[in-house]
C-alpha cells in the first residue's frame, strides 16, 4: 500500500460521513447492504444515513426510519449530497449517463465485460467513483465481506430437495424456517440416507452448505485442499451429490469431467454453489452454463445401466432467495468496515484496495480488462 493521500479521502474530514442506501433497480432484488437494526451503530458513530423507499426490499421503510434513518423516495441518490457514500448491492439503472458520487456496490465492472466498460465510462464522465464490494480487501488480499455462507446453505439445500423429488420451480424468495421445514421433511422421506460431499469445506459458503446438509440430516464428507490434492475419483462419483464451493485461481484437476460419467456412479446431483461455469478454473467442466429460478435444474447425462442421470443446479444469485438472513449476515459484516469510512486517517485498509483496484481498471488502455 502507498501513502498517497487522497484529496477525497482528507484524513480531517468537517463534515460526517454520510451513507445513502439507494432502492436496488432489479425488481427482483430484495436484500439490503445494511439492516435496520444496524442503521444505530453508523448513527451512534456519527454518520448520517439516508435511506430510500423500496417496496421490494424485505425490511419495509417504517422499520428504517424507527432505526433513526432518513427516508427519501427511491431513485433519489442522483441528487444526493457530492460527499455521500451512495450504497446499494447490484447493478445501478442506466441513467444517469454520468456518474459524480462514490458508490459501494457489486458491479462487476473489472472484467472487461462490454458492460463493465459502460461502466467505468460513466464514472469517468462524472468524476465520480466505484469502490466495489467485491475488490474490499484485507492485508493478506481476502475479501472481508461476502454472500458466500448463505449461498452454499442455498445451493445445498435445492440440491437435497431435488434428491427427495420435491424440488418446484419456479424459485422464489422465502423465509428459513419455511425452506428449514422442507429440509427436515426431506430428510424424513430418506434423503437422510444419502451421501453428499461438499467440496471448499472450509470456505464460506462450504459451511453454509454443511449447515443445511446437517439440517437435513445427511452424512457429509468434506474435502478442502488438502483431501482433493490426490483427487479420489471413485471416491467422489460414491457420493450421491456433489456440493461445489471451491475458489481457486490455478488451474487444479477438474472434479468431475466428461469421462468420469462413463463409469458407474452413485452420483446424481451437482449443486455448483461456485457458478464459474465458464472459467478456466470450472472444477465441474461437464457443466458450462448456470441454471435459473424458473429452471433450477438442467441434465448433463441421461445415465448408463450401471448409473443414474445426472442433473446440475448452478444459480448464480443464490442469497437473493434468502433475502433476510443474507442481508443480515452481509450487514454484520459490512457494518464495522462503513465505520472505517470514518477513520482519523482516512478510509482504512479494505476501502483503499477497492480504490486501487478502481484506479487501476480506469487505467488500463481499452480492451486489456480482464485478459
Ligand atoms: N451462486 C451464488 O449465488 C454465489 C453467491 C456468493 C458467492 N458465490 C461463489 O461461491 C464461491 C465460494 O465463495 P466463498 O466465499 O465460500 O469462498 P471462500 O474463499 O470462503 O472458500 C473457498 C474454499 O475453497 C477451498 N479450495 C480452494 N482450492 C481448493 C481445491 N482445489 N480443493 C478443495 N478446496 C479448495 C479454499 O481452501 C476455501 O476453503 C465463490 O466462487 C463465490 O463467487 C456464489
Amino acid at each position: 500500500m502507498t501513502g498517497a493521500t487522497d484529496r477525497r479521502w482528507h484524513p480531517v474530514r468537517m463534515q460526517p460521513v454520510h451513507v445513502w442506501i439507494r432502492s436496488e433497480a432489479r425488481d427482483t432484488e430484495r436484500r439490503a447492504p445494511v439492516v435496520p437494526a444496524d442503521v444505530p451503530v453508523l448513527l451512534d458513530a456519527g454518520f448520517e444515513v439516508t435511506v430510500e423507499e423500496s417496496p421490494q426490499r424485505i425490511f419495509t421503510d417504517e422499520e428504517y426510519a424507527a432505526a433513526g434513518a432518513a427516508i427519501v423516495p427511491g431513485g433519489t441518490w442522483t441528487d444526493a449530497p457530492h460527499d455521500a457514500y451512495i450504497l446499494g448491492i447490484k447493478e445501478l439503472p442506466d441513467e444517469p449517463a454520468t456518474l459524480r458520487h462514490q458508490h459501494i456496490y457489486f458491479a462487476h465492472a473489472f472484467k472487461g465485460q462490454e458492460d463493465a466498460r459502460r461502466t467505468l465510462e460513466r464514472f469517468r464522465r462524472g468524476g465520480g467513483r466505484l469502490l466495489d464490494i467485491e475488490y474490499l480487501t484485507d492485508a493478506d488480499d481476502k475479501r472481508v465481506v461476502a454472500f458466500g455462507y448463505w449461498a452454499g446453505y442455498v445451493g445445498a439445500a435445492l440440491g437435497v430437495l431435488h434428491l427427495a423429488g420435491t424440488l418446484t420451480a419456479p424459485l422464489a424468495p422465502m423465509a428459513k424456517h419455511e425452506l428449514d421445514a422442507e429440509l427436515e421433511q426431506a430428510g424424513k422421506s430418506g434423503a437422510d440416507q444419502l451421501l453428499a460431499l461438499v467440496t471448499g469445506a472450509r470456505g464460506r459458503s462450504g459451511r453454509g452448505a454443511q449447515r443445511a446438509l446437517m439440517t437435513a440430516g445427511l452424512p457429509i464428507t468434506r474435502w478442502d485442499r488438502q483431501e482433493t490434492r490426490d483427487l479420489h475419483k471413485l471416491a467422489l462419483l460414491g457420493h450421491d451429490m456433489l456440493v461445489n464451493c471451491v475458489v481457486t485461481h490455478t488451474p487444479t484437476t477438474p472434479f468431475v469431467e466428461h469421462a468420469d460419467l462413463q463409469h458407474e456412479r452413485r452420483l446424481r446431483v451437482l449443486a455448483d454453489v461456485t457458478c464459474d461455469v465458464t472459467g478456466p478454473t470450472n472444477m465441474l467442466p461437464v457443466n458450462t452454463e448456470i441454471t435459473t429460478w424458473q429452471e433450477p435444474t438442467r441434465r448433463l447425462h441421461d445415465g448408463t445401466p450401471d448409473s443414474p442421470p445426472l442433473d446440475v443446479i448452478a444459480i448464480d444469485n443464490l442469497p437473493s432467495l434468502l433475502p433476510r438472513e443474507a442481508s443480515e449476515g452481509f450487514s454484520a459484516d459490512l457494518t464495522p468496515h462503513l465505520l472505517g469510512l470514518a477513520d482519523e486517517g482516512g478510509p482504512t485498509g479494505p476501502w483503499r484496495a477497492a480504490a486501487r483496484a478502481f484506479d487501476q481498471a480506469m487505467e488500463e488502455p481499452e480492451g486489456t480488462q480482464g485478459t
